[in-house]
């Protein structure tokens, strides 16, 4: 298994839609979509699109969301994950595992809010980053 291309970055915020303004306004990155919410995920999501990948800006729903925690630490936000794309995200998952990394969950790759499947490795197996496989759109079995 070889990582794929950068497919977005994670920043966690307590506000999807101020921070969207934020970066339509420092950057020009007007480019967004209406913020949608993953109950399931535990998250608000809009992703600012940016030449060559998106941003992903994520809120928590709720104190289960897998991002609360998180926020606590870092009130104003901060960056969060990185998302790469995968040809196939089984063959992904039993790499990373195979590699003796820690696959989060039930390890069973679930949807994501690109609509494909995805898995996480915990940062504590990759230097400290938060890292999401994403399958590429029309990849997998
Ligand atoms: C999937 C939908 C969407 C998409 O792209 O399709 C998204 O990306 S939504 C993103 C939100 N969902 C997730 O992040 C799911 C996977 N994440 C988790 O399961 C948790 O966030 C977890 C387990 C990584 C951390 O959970 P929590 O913070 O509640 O646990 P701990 O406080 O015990 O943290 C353990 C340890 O990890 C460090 N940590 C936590 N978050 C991060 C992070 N984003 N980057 C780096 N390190 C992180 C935390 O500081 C603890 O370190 P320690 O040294 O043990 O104190
Ligand atoms: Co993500």
């Amino acid at each position: 298994m070889k990582i794929g291309r950068l497919n977005h970055v994670g920043v966690a915020t307590p506000d999807v839609e101020a921070a969207a303004k934020g970066y339509a306004d420092l950057y020009g990155a007007t480019d967004a979509t209406p913020a949608k919410a993953f109950p399931k995920l535990g998250v608000k999501v809009i992703f600012v699109s940016v030449p060559n990948m998106q941003i992903e800006l994520i809120e928590p729903l709720g104190e289960d969301s897998p991002i609360h925690k998180f926020l606590e630490k870092n009130p104003k936000g901060g960056q969060h994950h990185m998302c790469f794309e995968v040809p196939d995200i089984i063959e992904a998952r039993d790499a990373m595992r195979a590699r003796g990394a820690t696959v989060l969950g039930t390890g069973e790759p679930y949807i994501g809010a690109h609509g494909v499947p995805v898995i996480f490795v915990h940062p504590k197996d990759t230097g400290g980053v938060l890292v999401e496989l994403m399958q590429e759109p029309g990849g997998g079995h």
